[in-house]
């Protein structure tokens, strides 16, 4: 009766056997017959797409990648299908300007974990993209943001206010920078993006909003292990309905930006905001930006602004801090500048060169989007550093890499700002300045970098020229932490004391 049974048992072996024999034959192809084969890497990560995707979701692909390229040098080979560089000559071979005539080479969505029906300024196609950047671009300028500098200053100085009550209450001056500065960052882009303070100072606790911008930026890791294996994105799918928290903090922070974003669009001001440039042609004219796009780019732009700035401007505190060599020669040069606060001007804070190499060094020593962003090789392929790479190939610059290599920097795990000042010291001669990229290059770098100097260098006059400040011992070894796309950044204790006159 049961006649079947051996036939049935023979062919399940037989599947087992060649389902164990998979990942055998995947090696071989992928080690020696894939037009990646040449290029230098662990032959798991040449074999498999789990590992780099295991390193992103845990937070560790920083470290990981830097070691890859302390052992294996310039190009290392990620993953199957993927190449990462720390040499400078692949900021122009993959994000500078593509020759005339010859096209872009397009995102890696994967590897930005975004959802195929987007729309906005990051993902959009060349055409569109140019569309929605020549809007931006206008709201972002020199003149726009000159009109915008009085707004920043009021936020930095209710800041202040907020600072003196701590040293004054219970707190005995303990702040935790990384909360107030990513608050003031929040209630900065929305007042100069979308006309009206989101209030986060004020409010003086973590407003949900800004509790969730982190979790959808996490979020967005899942979203890259989910697009590269589809059986686990749709496992991740069936959790998802069964823990809808793990998406909810992305469709939340969606949500808010459509009603803040509807709410401005639906508002006649005078006052000059991003809105004012995005709402410069009438809804059906083809230069404008339809209301996904509109909403979807804000959403964007709002977790760019915070997340970015708020982190740069702690990496620029907590390194200046822990150096007090650095701390005491900054804080020089501002008291020295301004005799008086209402001297404080950003005319005169863009031109004091250490500040300026402060933040140059903070930028290459705590980089603020540590990892990639990685690009699609075109259909002809193409030329990085000197080697053709094949069609369809995802390959990236690793930002902290580049910035901590001896082949790029000298001592290249020492903060020292000097690095960066006219005429450079006789150690830094043959630093390659030029590998230091933060704010990426060519026709999608960032349109950001003009807000973010704003922000960042005239926060750290205000901070630097009102209190005399101390890291406190919890934050000794702040910068160890993780990083998912952006640096998961923990608290930033330092202790506040009003200025001693003099200093
Ligand atoms: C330390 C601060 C910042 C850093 C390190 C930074 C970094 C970057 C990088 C690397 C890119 C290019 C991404 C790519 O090549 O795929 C980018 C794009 C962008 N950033 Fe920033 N950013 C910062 C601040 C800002 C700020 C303050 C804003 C807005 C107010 C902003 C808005 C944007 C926009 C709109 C893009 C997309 C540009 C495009 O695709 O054309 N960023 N940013």
């Amino acid at each position: 009766m049961l006649w079947f049974l051996p036939v049935l048992v023979q062919r399940a072996v037989a599947v087992i056997c060649l389902l164990s024999l998979y990942p055998f034959f995947l090696a071989i192809r992928n080690i020696f017959f894939h037009p990646l084969s040449k290029y230098p890497g662990p032959w798991l990560r040449a074999t498999f797409f789990w590992p780099e995707l295991w390193t992103t979701l845990t937070g560790n692909s920083v470290p990981t990648h830097k070691a890859l390229h302390d052992q294996y040098g310039h190009v290392v080979r990620i993953a199957p299908d993927a190449l990462s560089y720390n040499d400078p000559q692949a900021w122009r071979d993959i994000h500078g300007f593509p020759e005339k005539g010859k096209p872009q080479m397009r995102k890696d969505r994967t590897g930005f974990g975004d959802s195929p029906d987007d729309e906005n300024i990051l993902v959009a196609n060349d055409n569109d993209h140019a569309r929605i950047r020549k809007l931006l671009s206008h709201a972002m300028s020199d003149a726009a943001l000159r009109k915008q500098e009085p707004i920043v200053a009021a936020h930095q100085e209710n800041l202040l206010e907020k600072f003196y009550a701590r040293i004054e209450g219970p707190e005995k001056g303990i702040t935790d920078l990384t909360h107030w500065c990513t608050f003031t960052a929040f209630d900065i882009i929305g007042d100069i993006g979308l006309g009206s303070s989101f209030g986060a100072v004020d409010a003086g606790g973590y407003h949900s909003w800004i509790a969730n911008l982190f979790a959808s930026i996490k979020f967005l890791g899942i979203l890259r292990v989910a697009e590269t294996y589809k059986w686990v994105g749709r496992l991740m799918h069936c959790a998802m309905e069964t823990f809808p928290a793990m998406q909810k903090s992305r469709d939340l922070h969606i949500k808010l930006t459509k009603d803040k974003t509807l709410g401005r669009m639906k508002t006649v001001t005078e006052r000059e905001d991003f809105m004012t440039h995005v709402m410069k042609y009438p809804s059906n004219d083809p230069r404008s930006m339809n209301e996904k796009e509109t909403v979807q780019t804000f959403a964007f732009l709002i977790v760019a602004a915070t997340e970015t700035v708020s982190t740069a401007a702690c990496g620029a505190m907590y390194l200046t801090l822990s150096h007090p060599h650095v701390h005491q020669r900054l804080r020089q040069e501002i008291r020295d500048a301004f005799p008086t606060k209402e001297s404080i001007r950003y005319s005169t804070i863009a031109t004091l060169p250490y500040l300026n190499a402060v933040i140059e060094e903070s930028l290459r020593r705590y980089t603020p989007a540590p990892a990639s962003f990685p690009r699609r090789t075109t259909v002809e392929g193409n030329v990085i550093c000197g080697e053709y790479v094949p069609p369809n190939m995802q390959v990236a610059v690793h930002q902290w890499s580049t910035y901590l290599s001896e082949s790029n920097f000298a001592d290249p795990l020492t903060f020292d700002p000097d690095r960066w000042l006219e005429p450079t010291p006789e150690k830094y001669k043959n630093d390659k300045k030029h590998a230091l990229q933060p704010f990426g290059l060519g026709p999608r770098g960032c349109i950001g970098k003009n807000i973010f100097y704003l922000e960042v260098r005239s926060l750290l006059v205000r901070l630097f020229w009102h209190f005399d400040i101390e890291l406190c011992e919890e934050s000794k070894n702040w910068m160890d932490h993780k990083a998912f796309l952006m640096w998961e950044k923990p608290q930033l204790l330092v202790k506040l004391s009003k200025r001693q006159e003099g200093v």
